[in-house]
């Protein structure tokens, strides 16, 4: 996982949109915005989703392929879900398994922040964070996605300011 500010260019979203220079956000700013984050490792990495599970409470899990191939027919219509801003009312929780893609989420300044995933990492979206995902430029991510009872991935797009979960979460980071 690498995370750095967005450049808010109005190009292809798949590119890397990092900012000349750079400005490189830490595992530990993301946290800040109540965003969590694990490299786990090959030998052991059901092991290790397992435990995430079990102290997180996180009793489901399936899995999506986001590809031409993978979505069909829905691949268009889906990516553009994906890529509107947006909340959740539940935590997006993604161990991703093959490819590459992005999540930006919104920092606590309201600034974008662009997280690259690979294979091995598993990323914690709180509920109530504005967000966003796209493929990169190898169109390519399969992901496990994990779930308490019965998935909320309703996407919530902005604005959505008086949502409670939304309130929750500013409160949740301002105490942080
Ligand atoms: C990498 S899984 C597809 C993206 C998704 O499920 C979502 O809700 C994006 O915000
Ligand atoms: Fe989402």
């Amino acid at each position: 996982m690498r995370a750095y500010l967005y450049d808010n260019l109005d190009t292809d979203c798949r590119e890397t949109h990092e900012q000349i220079p750079s400005v490189p956000v830490s595992a530990e700013e993301l946290a800040a915005s109540g965003v969590l984050y694990w490299k786990l490792k090959d030998e052991n990495f059901e092991a290790q989703i397992d435990k995430i599970c079990e102290d997180r409470n996180y009793k489901n899990r399936d899995q999506i392929t986001v590809s031409k191939e993978g979505l069909g027919d829905l691949f268009d219509a889906k990516i553009k879900t994906f890529f509107a801003e947006h909340l959740h009312e539940d935590e997006e929780i993604r161990a991703i398994l093959e490819g590459t893609g992005y999540f930006d989420i919104r920092d606590k300044d309201d600034r974008w922040v662009r997280i690259k995933v690979e294979a091995g990492d598993l990323i914690v979206l709180p509920a109530g964070i504005y967000h966003r995902f796209t493929l990169d430029t190898n169109n390519y991510l399969k992901a496990m996605r994990l779930f308490k009872e019965d998935p909320v991935w309703t996407p919530l797009n902005r604005p959505c300011d008086e949502n409670s979960y939304r309130k929750a979460y500013l409160q949740a980071i301002a105490t942080n």
